[in-house]
């Protein structure tokens, strides 16, 4: 709750305005009943023609007062929904862009989806629905049990005895049935983390003939779905009936008693349509607030789900800045003491204090001190003890093999995790010192998995540097041997699927480094980022790169020999471990690791190609 009042604190003015503008409309609806009931009693019984159009033209005027109302409040809600709606969805949205991937574990990305998009709509419908429906009930309680009450007393008390009756029933019904609607958000979460899986994965379930299994599978997802939406069908139509059925029974109620009363010559005729159409309105409107009342546990269950993740403490965090120590040059801000004491824990004071000196070489872009690393949900160390330094103009190169981590090192570097003992230093500073933009903006990065986004090659060339000309698309272009693109219809501006799946693995790969190398940086990381290459094109791109990433610090991870070969310095890595540094000469005869991966690639014909 504490989230949608923040969220609608700043539309304050625009819910005032709703809640005004909907009281005219219920002003003007109440009107109408003891206008018409005059209408009936005086003009009527006297055969005043005049008092008689007077009265209905105020009636016109209610009328008119009312609907215009109804039509300003619905809008008005609508925007104020739809404002408080795109500002949670935004919160949502700017919190995820800093989660780590444990961070992004934890919810899983089928579930941030819908917390994204299906509990924010709930939520809209819900802050709609709250305004129209629930707000104007007690209003209309107060309001037709005080003008039945002016019209006789008797009817105002029966008025609201039936009114008490209702509302304890519906209450009732509310808190018994709010938890079906709770189950049912979970159940659309999970339908959307299965069905996201099925989509992506359909050509490995097509592959492996598992078309049955997974639609059994899917089968067992919604028929959970299918059975809590019954029963909240069932529960709607429960409460249909047995609203229509209290309507009924106040209906004859009002009917019974206000006869009386007029056999008595203690109310007139007149008055009884209008206690009875009272009656029908707060009962229409309380079934109403009832259903909507039943809705908002599952509101309240989805807005927890946005709070969730907006008030997500991140596993990565920029260093608070503390106002003595202004940021450097270089964007860096002073290591601060909590990260201190935080590596203090995990590493010994050496190494914390080694970690504390910037490097004194300047060549030296990145530095892994004694570096060790562990994932959360982890039993083990992934890494253990890392010392190397990537250097200005030379090339470093890690091989291992699978699972070995040398992509965790280039995680680490980018900060999408933290060490938990030892340190990274960049250009001298601890990368916990430093704000994740000035370190990630220092760093052009390829990932394992080539990914592209929808749109353009252009776009996507454009995602390294925004200002990019088309003279530098295509010398990027030209470096990434992605000379196909030219030979495409339509050229830098060919549409590129969701994805890159309209290209190859090694069309996309060398797009994802013509990506990178859009801007210019002090490291260029390229994680496994040549594997989907022929031998040729590999080492056409490599010996295209030297002179771009001549004033950088090169990276290069891979399980190749051949595309490592010529690297300044080859860092092997087992289980998380350094086996070896040095160059191939070297390690091929110091290393024992590194000659087995050599020995077992040249057999296999793999080593020879440059
Ligand atoms: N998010 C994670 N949570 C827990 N463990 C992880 C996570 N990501 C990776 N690991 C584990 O860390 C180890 C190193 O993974 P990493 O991706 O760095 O290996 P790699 O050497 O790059 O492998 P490959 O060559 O197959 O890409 C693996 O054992 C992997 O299971």
């Amino acid at each position: 709750m504490k989230l949608l009042l923040k969220y609608m604190k700043p539309y304050r003015g625009l819910a005032i305005i709703t809640v005004l503008v909907l009281m005219v409309d219920i002003a003007g609806t109440m009107l109408v009943p003891t206008l018409l009931a005059n209408m009936v009693n005086i003009g009527v019984a006297t055969k005043n023609f005049n008092y008689i159009l007077q009265n209905g033209l105020a009636m016109l005027g209610a009328t008119a007062l009312a609907s215009g109302g109804a039509l300003l409040g619905s809008y008005l809600s609508a925007k104020l929904a739809a404002n408080v709606g795109r500002d949670i969805r935004n919160a949502v949205y700017d919190s995820s862009l800093a989660f780590s991937g444990s961070d992004f574990e934890r919810f899983g990305t089928g579930s941030m989806i819908t917390r994204t998009l299906n509990d924010i709509n709930v939520i809209q419908q819900s802050i709609i629905m709250t305004i129209q429906m629930v707000l104007p009930v007690p209003i209309m309680c107060v309001m037709g049990i005080a003008l039945a009450t002016s019209i006789d007393y008797q009817m105002g008390i029966l008025l609201a005895i039936v009114v008490a009756v209702v509302l304890v029933i519906a209450a009732i019904t509310v808190a018994n049935a709010a938890p079906i609607f709770t189950r049912l958000q979970r159940f659309i979460d999970r339908m959307n983390v299965v069905l996201r899986e099925n989509i992506t994965g359909v050509r490995v379930i097509r592959a492996f003939n598992k078309e049955e299994h997974e639609n059994e599978r899917l089968d067992d997802v919604f028929s959970r779905y299918a059975k809590a939406a019954i029963k909240v069908n069932w529960l709607f139509a429960g409460l249909d009936c047995s609203a229509f059925f209290l309507m009924n029974i106040a209906e004859v109620a009002v009917l019974w008693f206000g006869g009386n009363r007029v056999g008595a010559h203690a109310m007139e005729i007149g008055s009884i349509s209008a206690v009875l159409e009272y009656a029908m309105l707060i009962l229409f409107f309380i079934m109403m607030a009832q259903i909507v009342a039943l809705t908002l546990p599952r509101a309240k269950a989805c807005l927890d789900r946005a709070d969730e993740v907006i008030n997500l403490v991140p596993e990565i965090r920029d260093c608070v800045r503390p106002a003595h120590d202004p940021l450097d040059a270089k964007g860096n801000l002073a290591l601060d003491a909590a990260v201190v004491a935080d590596a203090a824990v995990t590493a010994d004071a050496a190494v914390v204090a080694d970690a504390a000196e910037p490097d004194d070489d300047a060549d030296v872009v990145a530095a892994f001190r004694h570096v060790t690393f562990r994932f959360s949900d982890a039993d083990e160390d992934t890494l253990h003890n890392l010392n190397f330094r990537c250097r200005r103009g030379q090339t470093t190169a890690i091989i291992g093999s699978t699972g070995s981590g040398k992509s965790t090192v280039a995680k680490l570097l980018l900060r999408f995790h933290d060490v938990t003992g030892g340190a990274i230093q960049f250009n001298g500073a601890d990368v916990r010192g430093m704000t994740r933009e000035s370190l990630r903006d220092a760093i052009a990065y390829v990932p394992q998995k080539a990914w592209l986004f929808s749109g353009t090659i252009a776009d996507n060339l454009r995602f390294g540097n925004e200002a990019a000309t088309e003279e530098q698309m295509r010398h990027a272009l030209d470096v990434a041997q992605s000379q196909f693109v030219y030979d495409l219809p339509d050229g830098l501006d060919s549409r590129v699927a969701q994805g890159g799946t309209n290209f190859s693995g090694g069309q996309r790969q060398r797009l994802s480094i013509a990506r990178a190398l859009m801007k210019r940086a002090d490291l260029y990381i390229f994680d496994d980022s040549f594997s989907a290459l022929d031998f040729k094109t590999d080492a056409a791109l490599r010996r295209a790169l030297v002179p771009e990433t001549r004033d950088a610090a090169t990276l290069i991870i891979a399980q190749r020999i051949s595309t490592i070969l010529h690297a300044d310095q080859i860092i092997v890595l087992k289980d998380g471990e350094m086996a070896g540094i040095g160059t191939h000469e070297e390690l091929m005869e110091t290393c024992e690791v590194y000659r087995a991966i050599a020995e077992s690639q040249m057999k296999g014909g793999d080593g020879n190609g440059r």
